[in-house]
C-alpha cells in the first residue's frame, strides 16, 4: 500500500481537494473554498496546511466567524447545494461564534463544512488559553455546543480518525435528505500530527446527488387523494428549487389547473407572473395565496417543512375536509401534518404525477377564483406602492401603535419615506436578474408578500433560523456564487448593527455588495408584535436613556449609517425621498465597490398580515386588559388550529 505522509490538517486539504458532485449527469468540484480566521487555535495546523498547499481551494479571511460561516451558507443555497465552503476558525470563542451558523444552515438544510479548533487531545498543557473546564466531564470543550446544530459531528482525536470522519461529512453534505452543517473539530495539536495516510484516501471522489424515484405506491395513494377532491394548493418549498424542477412544476399547475404558493425558500423557483403564482403564502403570505389556501380541500406541499410561517400555525387551511399531500426527499418532513406522502425528488415526483394524473384526465375545480385572487392582490400590491406619507391624517399599516411616533421619526430624520414605497419602488428599479437577499425584521413578511420575481432564483430569503447578521454576509456569499449578477442586501438597522463586517471582506475582495438599509430606529417587528398584543412599547424601539425617566424613553438615536461604512470605503447614499432612493439605486448601478443606501422609513408602514395568524407565547395572566384581551385570541385561534 502506497502512503503520504501528512499532518491531519494538510490530509485534510488534501482530501476536499479531491471532492466533486454529480447531480444530473454534471460533474463539479464540490469544495470551492475555505473562509478561515486564524488563532492559536488552527493557525500553526490548519493555517500551515493552507499555506503548504491550497490546491484549488479559494481562500477567503473573514471578520467574524459568524458572519464568514453564514457567507459559506448563502453561498451554498445559491448554489442549491451543489457547491460548499469550509470554515475554519480558532478554539473558544473563534469556535463558538460559528455555531448560530451552523444552526442557520442546518435548520434550512444548507451544507456548510466547519473546521474548529479544540482543545489538545493530550490534555498536557491544560487549561489552555480561551479553554471552558468543565469540572465534572474532562472530554467536554466549546466544540460539544455544535452537536446541537449539525447534522453531522465529530472530532478527531488521532490523524487516522480523519479518514471516516470525512467520509462521513462527505455522505451527509451531499445527502439532499439530511444535509446541513458538518462539524469536524480538530484538536490544536492534532491537526499538526504526522501519519502514513493511505493514497486511496485522496482518490478523487464523485459523490453522486440522488434524485431519489417515487414508487408506485406512493403515487398511486397521492393519485387516490387528489381525484377525490377539487380545489387543490400546491405549496413550493425549497426543495423546488434545490430539485430544480420549476419548469417541471409550472408544467403541473398548468395542466391540471392548480394554483401554487410560495414559501420564503420556494419563491422565485419560477417568476411572480406566472399565471398560477399565487405568491408569498402564510403569515408572512399575500392576499391572493392566503384565500385560495383557505378554501383548499387538498395542500400538496413540494419539498416544504410547513413551518408555522408557512401554515400560519397550523390554521390557514380552513376547509372542513382538507388533506395533505407531501413531496418530499426526506422521510422525516413528508411524514407531517398526518400527510399522504411520496417521499422523492419534486421533480422527479411530480413528473410521475403528471403521468398519472393525465392518464385519469384530471383537472380541478377552479374556474375564475385564481386570476380573482391575483388580481385583487394585485389591486392591494398597487395601494402598497403607493402609500405616501401626509402629515396630517396618515394612518399606517400597523395603526395604533405608535401613531405619535411618526411625525416625532419626520422631524428627527428629515424622512417621510414609507416601507412599502421603497419596496415597490426598488422592486422597479434594480435589474431583472438582479438577486436579492433578507433574513429577519419586518422586510422578509414584506418581500414575501410584496416583491415581484422577474427571474428565476433572484430571491434569497434566510427563514428557516431567521437570523438577524445574516443578510450582509449571505450577499458576500452569493456575490461569489454569481459574481456576475448585482446583489442587494434588504437589511434592518437592527439586523445591520447586530453584524455586518463581511461588508468589509466584499471591499477586500472587490466583490461588490449593494446594502439597502431600512432604518425605523427600531427592532420595529418585535415593536409590533409586543404592541398587538396588548403590551406597550418597551425595549425595541431604538431610543436614548432619558435622564428624567431613567428608561430609555429618551429620544430617537440618530445613526448616519452612511458615514460609518463609508469609513470602510463602501461607495454611500444617504437618502429621504424617493426621488433621491431612485438616483442613489442607478448611481450605485455604476459603481464597482460595495454601496450602501441609508434609507430612513418611518416606522409601522412596513405591511400588515393578510388572513393569517401567529400562534405565539402570551402572558396567562396580567395586570394589563389588552394583553388578557390578547391572550384570549389567542386561545380562541388556538382552539380552531390544527393540534398537530
Ligand atoms: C440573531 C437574532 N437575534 C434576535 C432575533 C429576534 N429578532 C427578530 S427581528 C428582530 C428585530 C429586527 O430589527 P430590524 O433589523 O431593525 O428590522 P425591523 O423589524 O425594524 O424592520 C429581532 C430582535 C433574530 N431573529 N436573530
Ligand atoms: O422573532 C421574529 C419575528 C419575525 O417577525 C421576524 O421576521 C424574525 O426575524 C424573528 O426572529
Ligand atoms: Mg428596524
Amino acid at each position: 500500500m502506497k502512503t503520504v505522509r501528512l499532518t491531519t490538517a494538510q490530509a485534510l486539504i488534501k482530501f476536499l481537494n479531491q471532492q466533486y458532485v454529480e447531480f444530473d449527469g454534471k460533474v463539479e468540484k464540490f469544495v470551492k473554498g475555505i473562509f478561515a480566521i486564524l488563532g492559536h487555535g488552527n493557525v500553526l495546523g490548519l493555517g500551515q496546511a493552507l499555506e503548504e498547499d491550497l490546491g484549488d481551494l479559494e481562500f477567503y479571511q473573514g471578520r467574524n466567524e459568524q458572519g464568514m460561516a453564514q457567507a459559506a451558507v448563502a453561498f451554498a443555497k445559491q448554489k442549491h447545494r451543489k457547491q460548499i465552503m469550509a470554515c475554519t476558525s480558532s478554539v473558544g470563542p473563534g469556535a463558538a461564534n460559528m455555531v448560530t451558523a451552523a444552526a442557520t444552515a442546518s435548520a434550512n438544510n444548507i451544507p456548510v463544512l466547519l473546521l474548529p479548533g479544540d482543545t489538545f487531545a493530550t490534555r498536557q498543557p491544560d487549561p489552555v488559553l480561551q479553554q471552558v473546564e468543565h469540572y465534572h466531564d474532562l472530554s467536554i470543550t466549546t466544540n460539544d455546543a455544535f452537536r446541537a446544530v449539525s447534522k453531522y459531528w465529530d472530532r478527531i482525536h488521532r490523524p487516522e480518525q480523519l479518514m471516516t470522519a470525512m467520509i462521513h461529512a462527505m455522505r451527509v453534505l451531499t445527502d439532499p435528505a439530511d444535509t446541513g452543517a458538518v462539524t469536524i473539530a480538530l484538536p490544536q495539536d492534532v491537526q499538526g500530527e504526522v501519519y502514513e495516510y493511505p493514497e486511496y484516501f485522496f482518490k478523487k471522489r464523485i459523490h453522486r446527488i440522488e434524485r431519489r424515484i417515487p414508487t408506485a405506491a406512493d403515487l398511486k395513494d397521492a393519485v387516490e387523494l387528489i381525484k377525490s377532491k377539487k380545489k387543490p394548493i400546491i405549496i413550493c418549498g425549497g426543495g423546488v428549487r434545490y430539485s430544480e424542477a420549476a419548469d417541471t412544476l409550472k408544467r403541473f399547475a398548468e395542466t391540471f389547473n392548480i394554483p401554487y404558493g410560495e414559501t420564503q425558500a420556494g419563491k422565485s423557483a419560477v417568476e411572480s407572473s406566472h399565471a398560477y403564482n399565487l405568491g408569498g403564502i402564510g403569515i408572512t403570505g399575500n392576499l391572493a395565496a392566503n384565500v385560495i389556501a383557505k378554501e383548499a380541500d387538498v395542500v400538496i406541499g413540494i419539498g416544504t417543512r410547513y413551518s408555522d410561517f408557512t401554515t400560519s400555525s397550523k390554521l390557514l387551511f380552513q376547509h372542513p375536509e382538507v388533506d395533505f399531500l407531501t413531496i418530499n426527499v426526506s422521510e422525516y418532513h413528508a411524514s407531517k401534518l398526518d400527510a399522504v406522502k411520496i417521499v422523492a425528488d419534486a421533480k422527479l415526483a411530480l413528473e410521475a404525477l403528471q403521468r398519472e394524473l393525465e392518464k385519469i384526465q384530471y383537472v380541478s375545480g377552479y374556474t375564475h377564483e385564481i386570476e380573482d385572487a391575483k388580481v385583487a392582490w394585485k389591486a392591494e400590491l398597487n395601494r402598497l406602492h403607493n402609500i405616501r406619507y401626509i402629515e396630517q391624517e396618515f394612518t399606517p399599516e400597523i395603526a395604533g401603535q405608535l401613531d405619535e411616533v411618526l411625525p416625532e421619526f419626520a422631524a428627527t430624520y428629515q424622512s417621510c419615506l414609507t416601507q412599502t414605497e421603497v419596496i415597490g419602488l426598488v422592486n422597479q428599479q434594480i435589474a431583472e436578474d438582479a438577486i436579492i437577499i433578507g433574513a429577519a425584521g419586518s422586510l422578509p413578511g414584506d418581500l414575501q408578500r410584496m416583491w415581484e420575481s422577474r427571474r428565476p432564483n433572484t430571491y434569497h430569503m434566510e427563514y428557516g433560523y431567521s437570523c438577524m447578521g445574516y443578510e450582509i454576509s449571505g450577499a458576500f456569499g452569493i456575490k461569489l456564487a454569481e459574481p456576475d449578477k448585482e446583489v442587494y442586501a434588504m437589511v434592518g438597522d437592527g439586523s445591520y448593527l447586530m453584524l455586518h463586517s463581511e461588508l468589509v471582506t466584499s471591499i477586500q475582495e472587490g466583490k461588490k455588495i449593494n446594502v439597502l438599509l431600512f432604518d425605523n430606529a427600531a427592532n420595529g417587528c418585535i415593536n409590533n408584535l409586543q404592541m398587538e398584543n396588548g403590551i406597550s412599547s418597551f425595549g425595541t424601539e431604538f431610543r436614548y436613556r432619558n435622564p428624567e425617566t431613567g428608561r430609555l424613553d429618551g429620544g430617537l438615536l440618530k445613526i448616519d449609517f452612511a458615514q460609518c461604512a463609508a469609513g470602510y470605503g463602501v461607495k454611500t447614499y444617504k437618502v429621504t425621498t424617493l426621488e433621491e432612493l431612485r438616483t442613489a439605486i442607478e448611481d450605485a448601478k455604476t459603481q464597482t465597490v460595495s454601496t450602501l443606501i441609508d434609507i430612513k422609513v418611518l416606522p409601522k408602514t412596513m405591511t400588515n398580515g393578510y388572513e393569517s395568524w401567529w400562534h405565539v407565547g402570551i402572558a396567562g395572566t396580567s395586570k394589563s386588559a389588552s394583553v388578557h384581551e390578547a391572550y384570549l385570541s389567542k386561545e380562541t385561534n388556538l382552539k380552531k388550529a390544527r393540534k398537530y
